[in-house]
C-alpha cells in the first residue's frame, strides 16, 4: 500500500514516516509539509494529515477530488467539520477518510473507559496536560472525552454538574465543553496526558492516559491506513476498528 504524509516535518508527521518506513506491506511514496511540491502524493492509496486545524480541510478536500484515501490525527473538528467532510465525500463516497482526535490505544480505552463511569457520577470534570507548543486548547481528545460524557450523562438523565462558582473572574474553572469543565496545563517535559476526575458522595474515580512519547500513536495510525481503503465514507475514531 502506497502512503503519503502531509505534515511530514511536524512533530507526529515524522514519527508517521519512520512508523510507515519500517511497517510491512506499506511504502511511503511521498513525504510533504507546508509549500511543497504535491505531485508525488497522487499515486498514494492514503494520505496522513499532521498537520494544523486551519489547513486540514483544504487537504481533505484536495485528496477527496483525487479518490485518496485519508487518515486525519490534525485537530480541529466539531460536528459542522465533519458534516462538510461528509458532503466533500458525497452521497456515494468512492474514497474513505477516518479522523481520530486519539490514535494511542491507551487514550481510546481511556475515553471509552469515561464515557462507561459517567452516568454513575454527579461530578465530571477533565483535566489535558500537553506540551507546551500545542497551539490549540483543549485538546482535541478533551473535546471528544467531555461531549461523550455529557451524551451519556444525558441518557442517564443527570442534569448539570454541581458548581457553586458565582466568582471567577479570571476563568479558574476552565473552559466548558458540553457542560462539562475542562482544565488545559501546558508544560515542557509532558507530551499527552488526560486526567477525567468523577466525584460522587464519598468517592472520586480517576481515569488516567499518559503518552510518554509519540511512539504511542503510531499502532493507531497503523491500522487507520490499514483499514480506511475498505471503509468507504467517513470513519470517526478507531473504537471499531479495535472492536471496542
Ligand atoms: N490524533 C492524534 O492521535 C494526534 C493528533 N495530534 C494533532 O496533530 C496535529 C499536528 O501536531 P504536531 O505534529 O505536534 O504539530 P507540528 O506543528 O509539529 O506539525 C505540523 C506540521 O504541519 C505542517 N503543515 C502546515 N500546513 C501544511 C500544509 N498545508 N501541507 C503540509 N504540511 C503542512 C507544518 O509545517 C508542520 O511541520 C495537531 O492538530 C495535533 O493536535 C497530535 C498528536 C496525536
Ligand atoms: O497536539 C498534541 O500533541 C496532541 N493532540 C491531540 C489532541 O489535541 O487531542 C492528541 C494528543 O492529545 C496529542
Amino acid at each position: 500500500m502506497k502512503v503519503a504524509v502531509f505534515g511530514a516535518k511536524g512533530r507526529m508527521g515524522a514519527e508517521v514516516c519512520r512508523a510507515v518506513e519500517a511497517a510491512d506491506g506499506l511504502e511511503l511514496v511521498a513525504a510533504v509539509d507546508a509549500g511543497e511540491d504535491r505531485s508525488a502524493v497522487e499515486q498514494a492509496d492514503v494520505v496522513v494529515d499532521f498537520t494544523v486545524p486551519a489547513v486540514v480541510m483544504d487537504n481533505i478536500a484536495w485528496c477527496a477530488e483525487r479518490g485518496i484515501n485519508v487518515v486525519v490525527g490534525t485537530t480541529g473538528f466539531a460536528a459542522e467539520r465533519l458534516d462538510q467532510v461528509r458532503e466533500l465525500l458525497g452521497p456515494q463516497p468512492t474514497s474513505g477518510v477516518l479522523i481520530a482526535a486519539n490514535f494511542s490505544i491507551g487514550a481510546v480505552l481511556m475515553m471509552r473507559f469515561a464515557e462507561q463511569a459517567a452516568r454513575f457520577y454527579e461530578s465530571a470534570e477533565i483535566i489535558e496536560l500537553h506540551h507546551p507548543d500545542k497551539v490549540d486548547a483543549p485538546s482535541g481528545t478533551a473535546r471528544v472525552t467531555a461531549s461523550r460524557i455529557a451524551q451519556a450523562r444525558a441518557e442517564a438523565g443527570l442534569g448539570p454538574v454541581p458548581d457553586a462558582t458565582t466568582s471567577d473572574p479570571d476563568g479558574a474553572r476552565g473552559a466548558v465543553v458540553d457542560g462539562v469543565h475542562v482544565h488545559g496545563v501546558r508544560l515542557r517535559g509532558l507530551v499527552a496526558h488526560q486526567e477525567v476526575l468523577f466525584g460522587a458522595v464519598g468517592e472520586t474515580l480517576t481515569v488516567r492516559h499518559d503518552s510518554f512519547d509519540r511512539a504511542s500513536f503510531m499502532p493507531g495510525v497503523l491500522l487507520a491506513v490499514r483499514a480506511v481503503v475498505d471503509r468507504p465514507g467517513l470513519t470517526i475514531g478507531i473504537d471499531d476498528l479495535l472492536g471496542l
